[in-house]
């Protein structure tokens, strides 16, 4: 066998090369050109700003050693000085995770060998760089052997390292997106070091691009306690691990649940608020017969989703627990105790609407739900107030309203008259009327009388697929059509045309399935109308299809909170207004 044994040498010859490899490295490379080869996405400015705010420092690599003594007597025979050693606590951590040993049982030292820069360099002084090594203590018998072996062959821990010059909030926020939005880096965990008082986030390379000696990572370090940072950093690297990624997309069923139980055992109003004292597990027990352990242990998740604040095992409710609480404004719990209920029991036979097509809902409960829930006057009311729950969406609608110098105004599917409420203590001389089927009308009455402008309403029990009220200036069509299948959508917008005088306007209210693939509520909810109500979202150009099959035209389509969008229709032929 050409070459040294191994076995008789202190330290394996590949990591020696390694070390050897990283000094060279340290010794010349500049901190842009690091940069540019890491990240050959950057443009000149980002990488220009990257340099400005960091210094390359240091390269790291991870060797095996019996002890870390053995190690550093032969950097010092090979005319290396390394300092002294420190322990190591992120890559133990790190070495324990990936090889599934415990922490304790590993010894993991930190030497830095300084290594003089480029003279050229002016950010850093030459002697600032260094080469740290990770020695993995693995004496003969510690039946690390494997360990080292595999550790050699991946280099995992190999990186380079970015001082952060002056590091603080914003600009540690500001180099992490710039980083991963920019460079396209995937975050790869990180740690605060309290010995060292220093914050270390680690990153990899999402493109393979890798440096002159062949690190795919970086460290980015900075001096001090950056939690802010590290925290958004972890929750990043967590969101990479397709597993753990999966576990959290399966149990989605478990907060539905959570949050309906929750509003349903009256936690949201048990809770304090504000500056109210925190109360711990037992005293909200107390306040909503509840079990004590139980209680906790659902409190604690839903500090997990920030739904409340936890102070140690102290509750108390956040910004977004307050809208589950009855008393808010547009209270979300009915929508919580309607997603929870019915309509989470109808989710469990979706697969019986995606093979058929036909909904889930009716498949279950053996009719539709506008059906059942007529018939069942405590769900009809839990529906009505989670239309109402989700109002924000419509808005701006009653400003519009208001502001188009329209005069009667004709809601189509009002349910529980929310938004013609809004629309005339917008415009105090429009008239409204309401149309639904019959057994809501009592609803609308009382929310029209409540907000003061029942006497400019009427009310009219009737189904929009045979007839709409005539004469009117604005129809509004809000969250009716997503409803329903084309079919049932023509029968709706024709009768809308039929009682639209010429320049009247069509106002539709519905989220959009977007065409160029962004993010939308709408492609949940389409999935949400398939399960339970037989319709679907759709696109603008859908809408406009329906539309013109109607004899209407789609004027202008503007956004609208909630990932809504108003829709403006006149017909066919009339001219646009000026909404
Ligand atoms: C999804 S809700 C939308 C309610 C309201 N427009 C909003 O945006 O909050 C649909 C409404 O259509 C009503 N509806 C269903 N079928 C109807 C029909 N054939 N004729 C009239 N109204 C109907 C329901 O009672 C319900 O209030």
């Amino acid at each position: 066998m050409a070459g040294p044994d191994a076995r008789a040498l202190p330290v394996h010859p590949a990591d020696l090369a390694l070390i050897d490899e990283a000094v060279e490295h340290v010794r010349t490379a500049r901190t842009g050109d690091v940069v540019r080869r890491l990240m050959p996405g950057l443009a000149a400015a980002e990488r220009a700003a990257l340099v400005r705010h960091c210094a390359l420092t240091h390269a790291a690599v991870l060797v095996s050693a019996p002890s870390v003594e053995t190690l550093c007597a032969t950097l010092r025979d090979r005319g290396l000085d390394a300092g002294k050693a420190v322990p190591s606590v992120i890559v133990r951590r790190r070495l324990a995770e990936r090889y599934g040993r415990t922490p304790e049982g590993l010894r993991v030292d930190i030497v830095r060998v300084p290594v003089p820069g480029p003279v050229s360099v002016p950010a850093v002084a030459p002697a600032e760089r260094a080469v740290e090594i990770f020695v993995l203590e693995a004496p003969p018998g510690a039946g690390l052997d494997a360990v080292a072996v595999r550790e050699r062959a991946a280099r995992h821990e190999s990186h380079l390292a970015l001082e952060v010059t002056e590091p603080d909030d914003v600009i540690m926020a500001g180099l992490r997106t710039t980083l991963v939005e920019r460079g396209a880096m995937v975050p790869d965990g990180g740690g605060y070091n309290a010995r060292e008082d220093a914050t270390a986030l680690y990153f990899r390379t999402g493109t393979g691009a890798s440096t002159a000696s062949g690190a795919e990572r970086l460290e980015l370090h900075a001096r001090g306690d950056h939690r802010q940072a590290l925290t958004a950093h972890l929750a990043a690297a967590a969101g990479q691990d397709p597993a753990r990624r999966l576990l959290e997309l399966c149990t989605g069923a478990w907060t539905t649940q959570a949050l309906a139980t929750a509003v349903r055992l009256g936690l949201p109003d048990a809770l304090p608020t504000g500056a109210e004292p925190a109360v711990d597990a037992a005293e909200l027990a107390a306040r909503t017969g509840t079990d004590r352990d139980g209680t906790g242990r659902l409190l604690r998740y839903l500090a997990s989703l920030d739904v409340v604040a936890a102070d140690g095992d102290r509750y108390r409710l956040g910004p977004l627990g307050s809208v589950l609480r009855s008393d808010a404004p547009h209270s979300m719990a009915p929508l919580a105790e309607l997603y929870g209920g019915p309509f989470y029991a109808s989710f469990g036979e979706l697969d019986h609407a995606v093979r058929t097509g036909e909904e889930a809902f009716k498949y279950l409960y053996g009719e539709s739900h506008f059906t059942l829930f007529a018939a069942r006057p405590e769900l009809d009311v839990l529906f009505q107030r989670t239309m109402a729950a989700s109002a924000a969406m419509f808005g701006p609608v009653a400003a519009a309203v208001a502001a188009s110098g329209a005069r009667l105004v004709v809601d189509v599917g009002g349910c529980d008259g929310e938004l013609l409420a809004r629309v005339l203590a917008a415009g105090p001389d429009l008239r409204g009327v309401l149309l639904e089927r019959e057994h809501v009308l009592d609803s609308a009455r009382a929310r029209l009388t409540e907000a003061g402008v029942v006497d400019r309403c009427t009310l009219v029990a009737g189904d929009f697929t045979e007839s709409v009220p005539p004469g009117g200036d604005v129809y509004l069509l809000s969250r009716i059509l997503h409803d329903w299948d084309d079919d049932a959508c023509l029968r709706i917008l024709r009768r809308c045309a039929d009682a639209m005088p010429q320049g009247a306007e069509l106002l539709i209210v519905e989220r959009l399935l977007p065409q160029d693939g962004r993010p939308s509520l709408a492609t949940a909810w389409d999935l949400h109308m398939l399960c339970n109500v037989g319709g679907r979202e759709r696109t603008e150009e859908h809408y406009g299809r329906l539309l013109a099959e109607s004899g209407l035209g789609l004027c202008s389509v503007a956004p609208l909170p909630l990932d809504g969008f108003l829709l403006r229709a006149r017909k066919a032929g009339g001219a646009s207004a000026a909404l």
